[in-house]
Formats: C-alpha cells, structure tokens, sequence
C-alpha cells in the first residue's frame, strides 16, 4: 500500500469532502481493520497485563510500526477518520457513534463510550465528551457551508456522570447563522438522563484560510 486511495479497493468512495480528501465506506478491508483497532484500544485499557503479555504486544506493536513507516503519506491520501459509515467516522480517537438522521443544520447519532474512553468510576473522561462535541457539533456547523468551519469555541456543561458501556443519544443542531458565523448546540443523553451539553461556534474559513 503506498497511498490511501489506491489502497481502498473497488468499494472505495472517491467523492472528495470539504477537507479535500476521499470518504471510504466500512465494508473495505481498511473499514475493517478501523472496526478492529476500536475494539483492540478498549481491549488494552481494559485489560490488567502481565509482563510476558505486555512485552509481546510490544514487540508487535514495533513490528507493525517499522511496516507502516513508508506508507506514511500527505493528508489528502491519510483514510484515517474517513470510513463514512463506522463508528465515529473511523477517527478511534472520537467515541464510537453512529448518525440516524443527518439533515443540513442538526443531527441525531447514538454514541457508546468504551473503556479506552474512561476518566474514572465507569465514567467517561470529560476531554472525551468534548471531543464528542466537537465532532458533532461539527458536522452540522459544516453540512451546509460552502468551506470548512473551524471551531472557535466549545463551551462544555458537564451535568451528570456520562457512562462508558452503554448506548447513549447525542443531538446537535444550528442555531443561528451570522455571516461566516455558525452557532451550534448539543446535548447527550443517557435515556432521560441529561449528561452533558454544549454550545459552539464555528467559523467559515476564508479562502486563504483553507
Ligand atoms: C459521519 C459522516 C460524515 C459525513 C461528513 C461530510 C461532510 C463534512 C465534511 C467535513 C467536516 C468534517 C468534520 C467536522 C467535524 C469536526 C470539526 C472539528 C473542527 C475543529 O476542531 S477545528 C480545530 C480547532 N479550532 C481551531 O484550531 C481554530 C483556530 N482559530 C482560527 O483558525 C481562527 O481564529 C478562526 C478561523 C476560527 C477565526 O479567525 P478569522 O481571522 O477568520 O476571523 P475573526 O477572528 O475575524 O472572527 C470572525 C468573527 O468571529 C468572532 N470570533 C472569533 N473567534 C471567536 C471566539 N472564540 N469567541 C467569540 N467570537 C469569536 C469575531 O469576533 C468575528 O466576529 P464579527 O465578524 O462579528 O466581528
């Protein structure tokens, strides 16, 4: 594999994004794999290791590091976050959610929080929820704009303990447009359970921003 979209295969979707870059679908082997390096992340901090286990995973963790070195390439060929429909658009570092309705200015997504997500007491750590919002938030502030908006500010409330392990709802819709100025909300709920929300601005990039 030397780049990203000759890489993908047939079931690769080359439609470019504001961003510039290609969206692949998750029936891809890389879509795949993206499903199974979530799931591995969450294994790791689950796990309680012993020596022999960890010095293991270390030396195949450096073995695929040496076999990915001369893949690296230019972000517009980079997949990662980029699988259309796997959780949390395949960027691991975002919780794993998963849209329902996606319209120009809200959407409505379910998210489960993993252990690789967890601050302390089954918790999911703030900085996490943030994320969240911000890649939620994001898209709507993005569906309808002609250029990229970039977050100016993320105001979070953190309200209730946000659980990891359990399928939660989280919603974001815009609220006023001014200008190159999008203001978004959010919130995320565990059933009737306000957890958290969030209010954000995002900024239309100008044409030497981009
Ligand atoms: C699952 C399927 C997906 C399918 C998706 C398909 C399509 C979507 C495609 C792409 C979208 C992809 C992902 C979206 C998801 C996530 C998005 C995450 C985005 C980020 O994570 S991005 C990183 C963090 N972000 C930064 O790294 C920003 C650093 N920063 C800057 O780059 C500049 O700061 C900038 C450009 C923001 C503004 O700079 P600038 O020079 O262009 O504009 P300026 O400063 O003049 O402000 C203009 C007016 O905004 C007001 N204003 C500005 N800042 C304010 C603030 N903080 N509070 C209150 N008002 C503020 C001013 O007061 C003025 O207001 P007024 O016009 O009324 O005077």
């Amino acid at each position: 594999m030397t780049e990203a979209g000759s890489a993908a295969g047939p079931g690769a979707d080359e439609e470019r994004d504001l961003l510039g870059g290609r969206w692949l679908t998750g029936d891809t082997p890389y879509g795949a794999m993206i499903d199974r390096l979530r799931d591995f992340l969450d294994h790791v901090a689950a796990a309680k290791l012993d020596d022999a286990t960890a010095q293991a995973l270390d030396a195949d963790l450096a073995a695929w590091t040496q076999r990915l070195t001369p893949m690296v390439a230019d972000e517009a060929h980079r997949m990662f976050g980029r699988v259309r429909d796997a959780p949390g658009h395949g960027q691991v570092f975002a919780p794993a959610f998963i849209p329902d309705q996606m319209g120009d200015d809200s959407l409505h997504a379910r998210v489960t929080f993993g252990a690789f997500h967890l601050g302390a007491n089954y918790a999911a750590h703030g900085g996490a929820v943030a994320l969240l919002f911000d890649e939620i938030l994001g898209l709507p502030a993005n569906m309808s704009a002609q250029r990229m908006a970039r977050t100016a500010y993320l105001h979070v409330n953190y309200r209730a303990i946000t659980p990891i392990d359990k399928e939660l709802q989280v919603s974001a819709w815009v609220t006023k447009v001014e200008g190159r100025k999008r203001f978004v909300r959010g919130e995320l709920r565990y059933g009737d359970l306000l957890c958290a929300d969030a209010e954000g601005l995002f900024i239309e990039l100008l044409p030497h921003q981009q």
